[in-house]
């Protein structure tokens, strides 16, 4: 087993640091349960050195130009691209994630969030506003000032890359809490964002569970927090940012509904299916986790799914033959099977999977439930696991009130050949992102982000920019100022 052990733990102002007084972090190789690396939560010294690194490093990089920023950003992105495969062992290390998917899904799409969020620097501006008499107003977009970035497991590199890239490019410095479960893929990040020329104290990582990031999210130091995690914690980091009437985007958990009409293409709705539940080993937000198939291709379609799932190739994460990895951890490996065996008793019919594999690590086949009804558990609880659940409907009206039926609202899908109904479809549903014919895919020019009880605010594209910056008015007189006495 190869080491993957960081120089240190955290990385704060430029370089590497570690103070192993804080609680230990190990870091298990998902795909056999050894431990590959042990890193430590941040002491308090460990803490205030970040938070004093960022907010003393903010002044100067908002001062630079949005181009010259914007260069340092769109470089990170080059080395990403050049390092995507050492990059993507890593991740795949941290996460389990098998090669097939991390070569082409993380330092990807992190190096694709830095040049899309480097190219928009420069071209961030405020607005003239023209007054009776030439008085006028002018608007800066300034920056908040340090974000605290929090991150879930799944995707370390692309959730930090999602919250740094347009943090830094609106002038603001960060600093990043990864997940406990991954840390390792976002240390690297911070070291390409120095080697591109990030000033010392742009962007910093520090390693540690809940109270570490709840402990720094009080900190009048910061600004903001961005949070990718689950409802509960979601929840907290809302009350908590309230509190100090900081900003937020929290990013949460989903239970995504995927229609499929009897008109639609069948093998891409299949393809969809199993994207949306067994991609990342079923570890995705947006997942399709509720597939809603009209009862006329019911059979069709369940006998096309179980065919396809045959050719699922379960194997070492490090051979690119291999299409699905193992699951996390034991912790959500064990979550996972115990939603399994909560369908089976509520009365779903296990279709095929479900079993964990007698192996080192954490190993699990993918599970389809057919049969299942709205209230069951599996239906209406994020699992976060390789668990697809297929549900029966017969008309569009029933389907969408049904796909709306649910406290989450981060995505939502339908295949039809009929177009004006798919366009009904998106318009009704109650989620964030919405697909037609295609499910899961999350491009950096297009808002991501959810509704209800999946979050707020939104990552990517140019509505991002909203969220990570502030607006101030400048009103100038031209005329001599009056009073009434
Ligand atoms: N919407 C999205 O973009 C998106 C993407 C990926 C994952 N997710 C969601 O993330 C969840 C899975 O990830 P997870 O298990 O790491 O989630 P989690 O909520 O357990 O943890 C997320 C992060 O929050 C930190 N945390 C825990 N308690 C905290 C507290 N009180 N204050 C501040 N931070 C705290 C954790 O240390 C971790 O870094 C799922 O619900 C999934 O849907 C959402
Ligand atoms: N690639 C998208 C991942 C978002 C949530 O897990």
């Amino acid at each position: 087993m190869t080491s993957q052990q960081p120089p240190a733990s955290h990385y704060i102002a430029g370089a590497y640091l570690d103070d192993a007084e804080g609680a230990a972090i190990p870091v298990i190789y998902p795909a056999t349960g050894q431990e590959i690396a042990r890193l430590h939560a941040a002491t308090d010294a460990v803490i205030d050195k970040a938070l004093a690194a960022a907010h003393a490093a903010q002044p100067a990089w908002a001062a630079l130009s949005g181009t010259e920023r914007g260069r340092i950003l769109r470089k990170a992105a080059d080395i990403l691209r050049d390092r995507n495969h050492e990059m993507s062992v890593l991740e795949t290390y941290d996460t389990g994630k098998p090669l097939s998917e991390t070569l082409i899904a993380d330092a990807t799409s992190a190096a694709d969030a830095l040049e899309y969020f480097g190219g928009l620097a420069g071209a961030l501006t405020g607005e003239h506003i023209q007054l009776p008499e030439g008085d006028f107003v002018y608007t800066r977009r300034e920056a908040l000032g340090v974000v605290l970035g929090i991150g879930a497991w799944n995707y370390p590199t692309q959730i930090a890359a999602w919250k740094a890239a347009p943090a830094l490019a609106c002038g603001n410095t960060m600093v990043m809490k990864p997940s406990e479960t991954t840390p390792l893929c976002t240390l690297k990040l911070a070291e390409i964002l120095t080697e591109a020329g990030a000033p010392p104290g742009v962007f910093n990582v520090v390693q540690g569970y809940g109270p570490e990031a709840a402990k720094m999210l009080e900190d009048p130091r910061i600004a903001k927090v961005s949070l990718t995690g689950s409802v509960p914690t979601g929840l907290k980091v809302y009350q908590s940012a309230a509190a100090g009437m900081k900003h937020a985007t929290l990013e949460l958990g989903g239970k995504s509904p995927l229609v499929i009409f009897d008109d639609a293409d069948l093998d891409s709705a299949v393809s969809a299916a199993i994207n949306g539940n067994f991609y990342s080993t079923g570890q995705i937000c947006s997942n399709s986790t509720r597939v809603f198939v009209q009862s006329g291709i019911k059979q069709a379609f369940l006998d096309r799914l179980t065919t396809r799932m045959k050719d699922v190739v379960i194997g070492d994460p490090l051979d690119q033959a291999t299409t699905l990895g193992p699951m996390v951890s034991e912790r959500q490996l064990s979550i996972t099977l115990d939603y399994i065996e909560k369908g089976k008793a509520e009365g779903a019919r296990l279709v095929t999977g479900g079993e964990r594999h007698e192996q080192e690590g954490f190993w699990i086949a993918p599970a389809v439930f057919a049969d299942v009804a709205d209230d069951m558990t599996i239906a209406r609880e994020e699992i976060f696991g390789p668990v697809m659940s297929v549900l029966d409907f017969e008309t569009e009206d029933e389907v969408l009130a049904r796909a709306n039926a649910t406290q989450f609202g981060l995505a939502a899908g339908v295949f039809t050949q009929d177009l004006t109904r798919a366009h009904r479809m998106a318009a009704g549903f109650q989620a964030g992102t919405c697909y037609i014919n295609a499910f899961n895919l999350t491009p950096v020019e297009a808002p991501f982000g959810g509704m209800k009880m999946s979050g707020m605010g939104r990552e990517n594209s140019k509505a991002a920019i909203e969220h990570y910056s502030q607006l101030k008015s400048v009103y100038v007189g031209l005329n001599p100022t009056e009073a009434p006495f």
